[in-house]
């Protein structure tokens, strides 16, 4: 195949790749010529006047709708580097949280329901059993019960990693039928290790930068799992420069959440919905989507930085501004909702207030 033949032919994934345009630049114009002419001194909104002509670009419609309602899809894996002692949470407790995300019982829920956001739980690769049924809240989508260990081997094969990218894929494609933002929420005891290694094989940063505590770690915890990321990261090339390559390293060192919320990132740029992304979860995960799209994350708002080193790390590569920084290190989708209002405040300051010219208000002298 010669570099530039369309990536992945004949899969959703491929399809959905070539489906994904640049934000448009008309009405991301238009947004920014009415935020000038908005009863506002030029500029004030400041970073607020971004967050609305972007999504002015992503809806291709000036003013662009609201963000809502929002969906929050939480992705949910397990990892089998849990073996290598990197957390200090059994890996029941990713299935115990399922449950309790289903029943309602998260922190994702109670900021759910603060704002009326939608929450799906998609298990696509819980590694223990739950008492949950599948439904509208808990879509079963598992592709393999956990990863295999990134610390001796590939996490996954490829054509796994390519399957829970469709998953996510086809999670946006559905949520962005009837929603106006889709917010990434992941869950997964040990996830941060496979973060982390993301971070280093898409950025290029070393281990001992990207890798941090997780759920709160000791010492000794924090040492093993630096040596962990080193050794996993030293295995795939550093910031691989195709589709082919960034999917590779996706199943050498990453999670089945972080492969579907590649896909997630790439369904919502897709379908023209703007994504709002969480932590360093979604943000080692929108590395691997930048990889196989670059054209994707125009479409992508960073909700907030979370405590997580590799997270600004992966953030600043991807030229995404973190709308909040509140020290979060939980994960769910919680930052990206909590940042939901300032989205939709930015977009509703482009429909609704009222010009110079149509409030009789004088514009500046000089
Ligand atoms: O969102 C973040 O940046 C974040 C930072 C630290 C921890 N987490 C959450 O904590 C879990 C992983 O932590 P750990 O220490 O087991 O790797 C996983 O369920 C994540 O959602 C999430
Ligand atoms: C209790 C608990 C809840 C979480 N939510 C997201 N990650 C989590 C990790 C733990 C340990």
């Amino acid at each position: 195949m010669t570099p530039d033949a369309a990536p992945f032919p004949g899969t959703l994934l491929g399809a959905t790749i070539a489906a994904v345009t640049p934000r448009d630049a008309g009405a991301e114009r238009a947004g920014r010529d009415r935020l000038d002419r908005m009863t506002k001194p030029p500029g004030s909104l400041g970073v607020l006047e971004d967050v609305a002509a972007q999504l002015a670009g992503t809806a291709g419609s000036c003013p662009p709708p609201l963000p809502t309602p929002a969906a929050v899809a939480v992705f949910a894996g397990d990892h089998g580097v849990h073996a290598q002692d990197v957390t200090p949470w059994p890996q029941e407790v990713t299935a115990q949280m399922v449950a309790n995300l289903v029943g309602g019982g998260a922190v994702v829920n109670a900021f759910a329901a603060q704002l009326g956001a939608d929450v799906v739980v998609v298990d696509v690769g819980v590694a223990t059993p739950y008492a949950v049924e599948p439904g509208p809240a808990l879509l079963v989508r598992r592709v393999r019960p956990g990863t295999a260990d990134l610390a001796v081997g590939p996490a996954m094969t490829v054509a796994e990693a390519r399957q829970a990218v469709e998953v996510g894929i086809e999670v946006a494609t559905a949520l962005a039928a009837d929603h106006g933002c889709l917010v990434t929420g992941d869950m997964g005891i040990a996830n941060t290790t496979a973060s982390a290694a993301l971070v280093c094989a898409f950025t290029g940063a070393a281990a001992a930068a990207a890798t941090g505590r997780g759920t709160g770690v000791d010492d000794p915890t924090l040492a093993r799992k630096v040596a962990v990321v080193a050794r996993a990261a030293a295995r795939v090339p550093e910031r691989p420069a195709t589709p082919e390559a960034a999917l590779a390293a996706l199943a050498e060192v990453g999670g089945l959440e972080h492969a579907a919320l590649a896909g997630f990132v790439l369904g919502s740029a897709a379908a023209r919905v703007p994504v709002l992304l969480d932590g360093v979860i979604a943000g080692s995960a929108a590395l691997v989507a930048a990889a196989l799209c670059p054209a994707a994350l125009e479409h992508a708002l960073a909700g907030h930085t979370s405590a997580e080193p590799g997270h600004a790390l992966a953030l600043r590569a991807l030229g995404l501004r973190p709308l909040l920084g509140l020290d979060l290190r939980l994960g769910e989708g919680t930052g990206a909702l909590l940042a939901l209002p300032l989205v939709a405040s930015a977009a509703r300051a482009l429909r609704e207030v009222a010009t110079f010219d149509s409030a009789g208000v004088t514009g500046k002298s000089r």
